[in-house]
């Protein structure tokens, strides 16, 4: 028996239990691939977000070939091994002999999850002869999508766009890059300066990186700074800054930016990510919620923080590790951050509020209860032209409303809310 593999099969154990069990966010527990050979990190990688982006699936499947499946409280990580070795087979085309041995390696080191190698054995070995054949007749946007999240948007959009929603969180998604000019060798260009690569590569490996040429930044990501019209020479604040994807959006475009993040880490990555593209901007490491500009400016754009839901094709753990309860705290956070940037913006001068959720609170709805609570704002309606002919991305308020099944012949895109308010 060979032990290829097990230090990648190894950080995949631990990042899955650390985003399923402690709820932490997948970018962070990936933390467990440092220090090993980018091969084995990758395989991690693969390994990790390809089970959680189908971890109804898999659950239900084995379910139906353990009618009483380890209970997690007292089977150590053997819940996980069996979850990760499912989906190796089955969604990662690894070969029979080499997922199961993984699999018994990781319960032969864990003191709990030892008495259950031969179940775990057992059940691999079923799954890799049956398991195709249940996957197949298998509903997975409806399995893969916890019901508290398609209620929602079926509530909001409908239920066939529901449905077009969950099937686009299905697949891996494409790699977006925004160029600061030319093209990218290799990738379609999809609008304006945004070049798309259909499968993931290496960004770091790509020709015109090291130079600082372009940076990643998901299709949708890039519409709302464009809310703001011609920036060029003009003050623009940017709250909610880091990483940065925004603030270099605006610098490129002429902008005098003042990027505004609270967090010291975030805004050192934006600081690293602007001396790569030798953009510049002002820097504040702050609270948008009470620091203010020593004059009001004509541009502020907020990209607020939120539950995010709008990226489940490239966080697949959220559906997971976020509730109801977060879109509720998000949501209120997120309306303190506007009442300031309001503030911030001088007369005659624009605020363009986005965020990357699906959830009605925390887009249309917010800033209908802004402009009940701010009289000296009116909502600016986007214009198709503004956004490359779009129109299906705006509804029926004049707002931008992406979801990740548009777009859906070209691989989709993030779900963005943006909305532009004008100060009287
Ligand atoms: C959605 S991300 C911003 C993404 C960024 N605009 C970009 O395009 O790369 C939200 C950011 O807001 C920051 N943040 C949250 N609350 C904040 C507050 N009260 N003041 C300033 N920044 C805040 C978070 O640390 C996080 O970096």
């Amino acid at each position: 028996m060979s032990s290829a593999g097990l230090p990648a099969r190894k950080a995949a154990l631990s990042i899955l239990t650390e985003v399923l069990r402690k709820r932490r966010p997948l970018d962070v527990a990936l933390a467990a691939t440092e220090g090993l050979e980018a091969r084995d990190a990758g395989f991690a990688r693969a390994i990790a977000s390809e089970t959680l982006r189908r971890l109804g699936q898999l659950e239900a499947l084995i379910r139906e070939f353990v009618p009483k499946p380890p209970a997690r409280n007292r089977a150590g990580p053997a819940p996980e091994i069996l979850l990760a070795g499912a989906c190796e087979l089955l969604f990662l085309d690894v070969p029979a002999h080499a997922a199961v041995d993984g699999a018994n390696r990781l319960a032969q080191a864990d003191r709990n999850a030892v008495h259950f190698k031969p179940l775990i054995n057992a059940v691999l070995r079923r799954v890799s002869r049956d398991g195709k054949a249940v996957i197949e007749a298998q509903n997975a946007a409806e399995l893969n999508t916890p019901d508290w999240l398609f209620m929602r948007w079926a509530d909001t959009y409908g239920e066939e766009v529901a449905r077009a929603i969950a099937d686009a969180h299905q697949g891996v998604p494409p790699l977006d890059i925004v160029s600061k000019g030319g093209a990218i060798e290799g990738a379609e260009n999809l609008f304006g300066n945004v070049w798309r690569f259909a499968e993931p590569q290496r960004v770091d490996a790509l020709a015109g990186y090291e130079e600082g040429l372009f940076w990643v930044q998901d299709a949708a990501a890039t519409l709302p700074p464009l809310l703001l019209g011609d920036v060029k020479g003009q003050k623009v604040i940017d709250l909610c800054a880091a990483p940065g994807g925004k603030t270099a959006q605006l610098a490129a475009a002429g902008a005098i930016v003042t990027a505004v993040e609270r967090e010291e880490a975030r805004m050192a990555q934006l600081f690293e990510n602007l001396a790569r593209l030798k953009l510049e901007a002002e820097t504040v490491v702050g609270d948008a919620r009470d620091w203010r500009p020593k004059e009001p400016v004509p541009f502020v754009l907020l990209d607020a923080p939120c539950s995010a839901t709008g990226t489940i094709r490239r966080h697949p753990e959220l559906p997971w590790i976020k509730s109801a309860s977060d879109v509720t705290l998000c949501s209120q956070a997120a309306g303190d951050i506007l009442d300031s940037a309001g503030e911030m913006v001088a007369p005659g001068g624009l605020l363009v509020f986005a965020t990357c959720s699906l959830e009605r609170e925390e887009g249309s709805e917010q800033i209908d209860a802004f402009l009940e609570r701010n009289g000296d704002f009116t909502r600016e309606a986007v214009k198709p032209e503004e956004i490359f002919g779009h129109h299906e991305l705006i509804d029926a308020n004049g707002d931008l409303r992406t979801l990740p099944c548009h777009l859906k012949d070209k691989g989709g895109m993030d779900g963005f809310f943006a909305a532009r308010l004008r100060k009287k």
